[in-house]
């Protein structure tokens, strides 16, 4: 059998301008990029349009454009310049006050902050140009505009180039020939380092009513060279940003109101998590004062996507977003513990915020009769009844269990103290009136300070950490059935697990409910803080007291004017100040340390994922409900993620949330997506596939084998996938049940070939990697090849929305490799020739 060498890419129909099919629904592209440029052997610039050599004009326009750039960089080079002695400065510059100091601290923050926006401006600073029509702009506007990275002025404050966010940039990216907005040519301006390599330009002003000029219009695609060249290139495990070629209906979503819920629902590839980041970065140009210090959170799926997307917010200048995933939100807690489906089903439930409050009001308990505790030389009882009105008055006190906790000690102890007193007073003439309310002070003092009365209370009402309360609750059947009554003995047995050493992603919004219900009781530590505060100022007055002696000793030695010295300057609490001075952290370090940290804006990556459990976390994150959700319901596969926005939403946002739709498909050519929608057709017929916006004339494959030759026939296909057609990255899909046999196999037939997903932080980079379908979710590939889509479907209720997933991660090639029968439908696959 020969390997099938794919066709490369091929854009139909005319040369300019871009062409839809309406019949077909698909975007067929020009054959000829116009102005596509590539450095020619000798490294000079060889420029073709349509395949021929272009003309002396273009040439000399890139002159002109590289005259411009060349400035651009100038004005960049001086801006790091300052910025670097700024910073420098703002080091030297301080009073040494706890105060300077941190105003030393923010200051360089702030220039650390803008040398990286500088350093991210380094490559691309000026892809755009717009040439607007004089007839369309007042004697004081420009009539052209150049749209970079950031905006940079000249020495004079003159605009030399606008920020891709400011709102004079917008025409580049939702201008078209029908709705122009006074722009006669959009250029697209490519560059390497700070060499101008190519351009590419596109007329807005209709010179005929051709149909197709005018459904292209309609159609909104922008800069359809630069987006297609764009679309086309190989990939590098790394997600880039777009800023480039962004499109009118992912603008509209960047751009939208920071406040309020916005739900961006879109099929594979359509790009949501490209517009979830760019909206991050335009939020933070719009707002960085309303967000600078509460900070930005994005939520992603798992750690392997959160390293892809890594990249592209600090490319776009901006390194204040946390990222994280829904396992790592709870501060010292690394959530790797992989569960089986139906157990994560089950944690992700809301009623699970049900069962971790009973089990914590559980751990508030009563004797049945009383507790007998040893007291001096005789002993006292903790009776049933003082216990349940200490417990009532503090659980009426409205705290949580470990604040509340100090309402019950206090009311036990007041009893005891009278139970003591009672006693003491029958033994003494005259009755326990002889005591008073001082003698009874003295009482309680002496009970809060014995072990044995602590240790006793401390049973009925411990201090807890959350994860000590899912560990117990965990680890005892009797637990599980006093705080879940209503779940069936068998749920009850998914939930059970003792000498717990890890957590799973599903435990975490349980541990960040049982941290709310427990609280922090902080007395402890904030008493703590107090001594070693006052140890500090009694020490630090003593150095003043050292210092005041030997200036008077010097005054009276020498006769010397009296010198300054720090005792003048500061008293003994501020120098103790200055000596426990915390280093100024970022917002985000800040925020990754708090779990009570709220966010002024909340993004949710592959939204469709989160159970109702993380959702009920994450909103206490986001009070102010300041959030953008991107999904996609037919790609669920986690069993307790939702198939409907409006079912996840509703407990926290009622109807208040509004709905956009992406509907292009970027990644995934025309060939894979029909193969695609038989599956989305199977998920749910109602679901409507985004258009894929390029064809690659490359058929998606199957290709049967024997089950003894499964590995060896992959490494086969995979090398020969690899080699042809537009290389790039390969990734090897899998079922979980089977990628360690798999990989195994692989490995010991060719080491080192395929790095499987066998840890949680695969290297994407690689040329070739193994991944379950799982791993793989938002990621992509140039080429991909499925094993055994009979398998994935199987392995959970979601497995078809799983296969969904696998086969829409390629931007160039598809394979299926398979020993069982396929699923019907993939019948669209053809048989690999
Ligand atoms: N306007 C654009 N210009 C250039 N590339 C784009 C554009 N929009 C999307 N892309 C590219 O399309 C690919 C898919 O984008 P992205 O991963 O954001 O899609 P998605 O909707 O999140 O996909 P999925 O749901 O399958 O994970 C990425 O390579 C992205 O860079």
């Amino acid at each position: 059998m020969s390997a099938r060498v794919p066709t490369s890419t091929v854009f139909r129909g005319s040369p300019p301008p871009a062409r839809l099919d309406w019949t077909a629904h698909r975007y067929r592209a020009p054959t000829g990029r116009s102005g596509v440029t590539f450095p020619d052997i000798n490294g000079r610039i060889a420029v073709t349009q349509g395949g021929i050599p272009i003309n002396d004009n273009i040439r000399a326009a890139i002159a002109d454009e590289q005259r411009y750039l060349t400035v651009l960089y100038q004005r960049l080079d001086d801006f790091w310049a300052e910025t670097k002695d700024s910073m420098a400065r703002a080091l030297r510059e301080t009073d040494g006050t706890p105060q300077g100091l941190s105003e030393r601290d923010v200051a360089t923050a702030k220039y650390a902050d803008r040398l990286a926006a500088l350093g991210a401006a380094e490559y691309g600073l000026c892809f755009g140009r717009l040439d607007f029509d004089p007839a369309s702009r007042s004697a004081a506007e420009s009539l052209e505009l150049y749209i970079g990275r950031m905006g940079v002025y000249s020495k004079d404050y003159e605009s030399l180039l606008i920020d891709w966010r400011a709102p004079a940039a917008r025409p580049f990216y939702l201008a078209t020939a029908v709705a122009p907005d006074g722009v006669q040519r959009r250029r697209h301006i490519r560059s390497s380092r700070r060499r101008v390599t190519g351009i590419d330009d596109e007329s807005l002003v209709l010179t005929g009513t051709s149909a197709a000029d005018a459904v292209s219009a309609r159609a909104g695609l922008t800069g359809e060279s630069a987006l297609l060249a764009a679309l086309d290139a190989n990939r590098t495990g790394r997600m880039n940003d777009i800023v480039e070629t962004i499109q009118a209906e992912q603008d509209r979503i960047i751009r939208a109101n920071l406040n309020g819920a916005l739900v961006v629902q879109g099929g594979p590839g359509t790009g949501k998590t490209a517009v979830a980041l760019h909206r991050a970065a335009y939020l933070l140009y719009t707002h960085r004062e309303r967000l600078a210090n509460s900070g930005v959170l994005v939520v992603g799926p798992n750690t392997t996507f959160l390293r892809y997307i890594g990249q592209v917010l600090p490319s776009l200048g901006e390194t204040a977003v946390s990222l994280s995933t829904i396992g790592n939100l709870f501060p010292g807690v690394r959530a790797e513990l992989i569960e089986a489906g139906p157990v994560a089903g089950l944690k992700g439930q809301l009623l699970m915020a049900g069962v971790v409050q009973t089990a914590v009001r559980n751990r508030q308990r009563v004797p049945a009769g009383y507790i007998e505790v040893p007291f001096e030389r005789d002993s006292l009882r903790l009776l049933k009844d003082d216990a349940l009105t200490a417990r009532k008055r503090a659980r009426s006190s409205r705290q949580p269990h470990n604040k509340a906790r100090a309402t019950f000690f206090a009311e036990m102890i007041n009893f005891l103290a009278q139970q003591y007193a009672a006693r003491m007073g029958a033994n003494v003439v005259g009755g326990p009136n002889l005591l008073d309310e001082s003698d009874l002070g003295e009482i309680r003092t002496e009970l809060r300070g014995d072990s044995q009365i602590l240790a006793a209370l401390d049973e009925l009402w411990p201090r807890l950490t959350p994860q000590q309360l899912l560990s117990d609750l965990y680890a005892s059947d009797a637990a599980l059935a006093a705080a879940a009554p209503k779940l069936s003995a068998a749920e009850r047995t998914l939930l059970r697990r003792t000498g717990i050493t890890a957590w799973s992603p599903a435990d975490v919004p349980l541990l960040d409910e049982a941290a709310e219900l427990l609280g922090v009781d902080d007395s402890a530590a904030k008493a703590r803080a107090q001594r070693q505060r006052d140890d500090e100022v009694d020490y630090a007055q003593g150095v003043l007291d050292i210092i005041e002696g030997s200036r008077s000793a010097d005054f009276e030695d020498d006769g010397e004017e009296e010198m300054l010295v720090a005792s003048d300057l500061i008293g003994a609490d501020l120098l103790a100040g200055r000596q426990d001075a915390e280093i100024q952290t970022t917002t985000v370090e800040r925020a990754a340390a708090d779990r009570e940290w709220t966010y002024g804006h909340l993004i949710v990556d592959e939204a469709q994922e989160l159970s109702p459990m993380a959702w009920r976390m994450l909103m206490r994150r986001n009070p102010t409900r300041s959030m953008t959700v991107v999904g996609d319901v037919a790609q669920t596969s986690d069993p307790a993620g939702t198939t409907s926005w409006a079912q996840a939403l509703e407990p926290y946002l009622g109807d208040r949330w509004h709905l956009e739709n992406l509907t292009v498909n970027y990644r995934t050519p025309a060939e894979i997506m029909d193969v695609a929608n038989q599956v989305l057709a199977a998920i749910d017929p109602q679901l409507i596939a985004p258009q894929s916006v390029r064809e690659t004339g490359s058929a998606p494959w199957k290709l049967r084998v024997e089950a003894g030759f499964l590995a060896e026939s992959l490494v086969r296909q995979a090398t020969a996938m690899a080699a042809g057609g537009k290389k790039g990255t390969l990734a090897i899909l899998v079922g979980h049940e089977q990628i360690s046999g798999l990989a195994a196999a692989v490995e010991s037939l060719h080491p080192g070939f395929a790095p499987a997903s066998t840890n949680a932080d695969p290297d994407l980079e690689k040329p070739i990697v193994m991944l379950t379908t799982l791993q793989a979710k938002g990621l992509e590939f140039d080429n991909v090849i499925v094993v055994e889509p009979a398998a994935i479907v199987r392995e959970s209720d979601r497995g078809i929305n799983d296969l969904y997933v696998a086969i829409t991660r390629p931007t160039q090639q598809l394979g299926v490799i398979h020993t069982e029968d396929l699923p019907t439908m993939l019948d669209g696959l053809v048989d690999y020739a």
